[in-house]
């Protein structure tokens, strides 16, 4: 039910020089000919690339591997698209099905670049990146950067072409995800309760806990909105990433100006997980599903603490839906009132959208002459152009 958006498709250029590490070995053939990197003291990466290390190196499972002679080719650049967000929404599932891609290098840790280690400066950062050829797409994720003030003016000042993807969820799902996750690791924390309510018998939740203001995904996005166009944000489903890992990775792809290559092909559902899982590569190796802190069994939370959380995210959300909703999208909407009245059919970009609007459609309201589509009139009738919405319909 998360609505889906249109993709400015065109890639962005990588604007920063690019520069050659010493051999680690010591040898002095030279590799490249551009420049050497500037290391600020004590900050220079050890080892290989970052996207060979971490929880996502068991994973990639399905890239062609370069041929031997390739394998130095290729400069590290600063990403073109980022994982910005939200924590505990899917973003290590986005990664790692995205980079399955032959266009796409991920550096396989969360940087932390835009929050945490911003004084280390740009080199370092791009120091952490995988190498990539001309033609592939640099990515990381770090799900903090969705809440952090000062994320979007300093993404936007490296590159104001950078391509944002946030994956989203039900903000009580996540929260209750969230604390799992920390109670993981502190099993002396107090109760959910009395982390989410100052006082819960009078509703009224504690917006200060970090579980709780994550969520709030309409105020973080105003922040984003001021040094971002919307269309620049790319935002996955969360639940729908676990329902139909193929369709949302279509439309990440479309997003990203990428031929559709991850395709459900790639994905089978693991029973024992409980989750899609990505499946055997063809070279070598077995399926591989998401580690286990991914896709934990939440804590039981009580159903009345959850009914309040909903009412309490429930205008957040509306207020998000709002923000995000695709300003005059259509290339044609066919209204058909056939035996079912209400059975609308949106062609976006000459492909069938009727499954991204199942949901949202907030309000339909159906008379012979117009039926209200989330708030859009749209005419029955011969097609026509929209002066108002610029869209076109029959
Ligand atoms: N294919 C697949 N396998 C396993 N898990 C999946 C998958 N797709 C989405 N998810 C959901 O991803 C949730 C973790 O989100 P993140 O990766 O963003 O977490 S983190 O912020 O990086 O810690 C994780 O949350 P929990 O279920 O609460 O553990 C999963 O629900």
């Amino acid at each position: 039910y998360w609505a889906l958006f249109p993709a400015d498709t065109q890639k962005s250029g990588d604007p920063t020089p690019s520069c050659r590490r010493a051999p680690a070995n010591g040898a002095k053939r030279r590799i490249h000919k551009s420049p050497p990197c500037v290391w600020p003291l004590g900050a220079r990466p050890s080892g290989i690339d970052a996207s060979d290390r971490g929880p996502a190196a068991s994973l990639r499972v399905d890239t062609p591997s370069p041929p031997m002679g390739n394998l130095k080719l290729g400069n590290k650049k600063l990403p073109n698209a980022i994982i910005v967000g939200v924590k505990k929404g899917g973003t290590r599932a986005v990664l790692e099905f995205i980079r399955i891609h032959p266009d796409v290098r991920a550096a396989g840790t969360e940087t932390h670049f835009f929050d945490r280690n911003y004084d280390r400066g740009l080199e370092w950062y791009r120091g952490l990146m995988p190498r990539t050829l001309e033609s592939q797409l640099t990515m990381e994720k770090t799900p903090s950067y969705f809440v952090t003030k000062e994320t979007p003016r300093r993404i936007s000042a490296m590159s104001a072409d950078t391509k944002l993807i946030a994956v989203v969820r039900d903000p009580v799902t996540r929260a209750i995800s969230d604390y799992t996750q920390t109670l993981s690791k502190t099993p002396d924390l107090a109760s959910f309760q009395d982390l989410a309510f100052r006082n819960q018998s009078l509703g009224i939740v504690d917006t200060s806990w970090n579980a709780i203001r994550i969520g709030l995904y309409a105020l973080h996005l105003e922040n984003w909105l001021r040094h971002f166009p919307l269309a620049q944000i790319h935002f996955v489903s969360g639940e729908r990433l676990i329902a139909d890992p193929a369709g949302e990775l279509a439309r990440l792809q479309d997003f990203l100006g990428l031929k559709r290559i991850v395709t459900d092909k790639h994905f089978y559902f693991n029973r024992t997980k409980g989750f899609p899982c990505l499946k055997k590569p063809e070279s070598s190796g077995s399926p591989r599903c998401l580690g286990k802190s991914k896709g934990r069994t939440h804590v039981q939370i009580d159903r009345d603490a959850v009914e309040q959380l909903r009412d309490f995210y429930r205008p957040y959300n509306v207020k998000f839906y709002e923000m995000i909703r695709p300003p005059a999208v259509f290339t044609s909407v066919a209204v058909v009132a056939a035996e079912n009245p209400f059975e609308v059919y949106c062609v976006l970009r000459g492909e069938l959208c009727a499954s991204a609007w199942a949901g949202g459609i907030t309000s339909q309201r159906w008379s012979r002459e117009h039926l209200v589509v989330a708030g859009y009139q749209i005419q029955s009738g011969t097609p026509r152009r929209s002066e108002k919405f610029g869209f076109g319909y029959t």
